[in-house]
């Protein structure tokens, strides 16, 4: 996120300069800091400190601390990395929706920033073209990388063309500092705040701790899992199985295994290794989901009277003689998306209309 541009309207990204015979990395280390990140991630354990010592948690507080760090985490391990960085599984278009809004509380970048540069660590682990190559130093690698600016020309190169055609993905990647104020400010202290009354807990507990807990456990696996461990399936990089990593990151301990076979969907392939990541994922694959031709098959050959809303399959047969808006407009719906003329091309459905479609559900589409 680039801070200065926010509070300054300026930016000193001079890094991407397309001019061959300018690189940052060789001016002086003062013109190389990134000032305003740094000022954010070296004064957030300071604002954590006062905030612990300074204010009561609440149950309440700690409750929904507990939720929203959980979800957020899960969304940066399930979706940043195993979905979108190595592809390791395939999620319906709501899942995508979820995890791409709600991993914006966590202010770790776009996904698109962050899927770039672990493709990248992935393909030059251990070189001065990975962008947080371990053998630099434990500090280099655990936040010192963000500190620096780097010249994106002397990282490694690899294909983002997927997620550069992907729309929900640019969406996300070009709304990202509203999106991230929205889910990492607004949206948690606002719970805390109009929910229980607790706004100084909702800043404190749920903006400052929960963004540092989440930072730091994910730059751990960046650093920890490259130092601390054992190498149980290769030793051609520094990535280890550990433990430690793996309660600290929801599952990302086991690394050596990860970085030995990245497009799986599991980092810990036993199933009493504590990756509950792999259990979330395993869990979401019990609900149904269809590709297009198995649901143009279910209503063509089976009758089903199905049809499609943000990526979410109804069954409307139980519904359709009480729409409000007539037997012939959902008939003739039967088999198609109607994202669009249910949210305003033909009516904007209110919030009644919505919470109707809860019990009319029955899966999701995958690409
Ligand atoms: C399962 C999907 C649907 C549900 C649960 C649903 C539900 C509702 C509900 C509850 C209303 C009353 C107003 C409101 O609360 O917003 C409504 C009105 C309406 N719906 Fe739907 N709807 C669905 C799909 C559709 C589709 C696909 C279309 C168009 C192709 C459509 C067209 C309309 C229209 C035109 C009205 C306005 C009726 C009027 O006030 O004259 N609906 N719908």
């Amino acid at each position: 996120m680039d801070f200065q541009k926010i509070f300054t309207g300026k930016s000193d990204r001079n890094y991407d300069n397309p001019d061959p015979s300018f690189s940052i990395d060789d001016q002086p280390l003062l013109q190389r800091i990134h000032w305003f990140r740094s000022l954010y991630l070296s004064t957030m354990p300071l604002l954590a400190l006062y905030g612990a010592l300074t204010t009561k948690l609440l149950t309440k507080t700690a409750i929904f601390y507990v939720i929203y760090l959980a979800l957020n985490s899960i969304c940066i391990t399930a979706g940043y990395h195993r979905y979108w960085s190595h592809r390791s599984y395939k999620a319906s278009r709501a899942l995508q929706y979820f995890m791409a809004i709600l991993s914006c509380a966590s202010a770790q970048g776009s996904i698109y920033w962050w899927a770039r540069n672990h493709r990248i660590h992935h393909r030059y682990t251990d070189t001065p073209k990975d962008p947080y190559n371990a053998k630099a130093g434990f500090f280099y690698s655990h936040i010192g990388w963000l500190l620096l600016k780097r010249d994106r020309r002397k990282l490694g190169y690899v294909d983002t063309s997927d997620l550069q055609s992907d729309k929900l993905v640019m969406f996300q990647h070009n709304f990202y500092v509203p999106l991230a104020y929205l889910m990492g400010y607004a949206i948690p202290i606002g719970v805390c705040g109009l929910g229980w009354g607790d706004w100084r807990g909702g800043y404190f507990f749920l903006n400052v701790w929960r963004t540092l807990y989440i930072h730091h456990t994910t730059f751990c696996v960046n650093s920890v899992a490259h130092y601390i461990g054992d190498l149980n399936y290769g030793d051609s990089t520094s990535a280890k199985d550990s433990i430690i990593t793996a309660i600290l990151t929801l599952g990302e301990g086991y690394h050596n295994f990860h970085h030995e076979f990245p497009s799986d969907y599991r980092n810990g392939i036993r199933f009493y290794h504590l990756d509950p990541t792999k259990w979330a994922i395993w869990f979401c694959s019990l609900l149904p989901t269809f590709t297009m031709n198995e649901f143009t098959a279910q209503v063509k050959k089976s009758n089903k009277q199905w049809i499609i809303i943000q990526g979410v399959i109804y069954d409307v047969s139980t519904f359709m003689f009480e729409h409000p808006g007539g037997i012939p407009l959902l008939d003739s719906a039967i088999g198609k998306d109607m994202s669009e003329a249910f949210n305003g091309g033909v009516y904007s459905h209110q919030n009644a209309a919505r919470n109707l479609l809860n019990h009319l559900r029955v899966g999701s589409i995958v690409a």
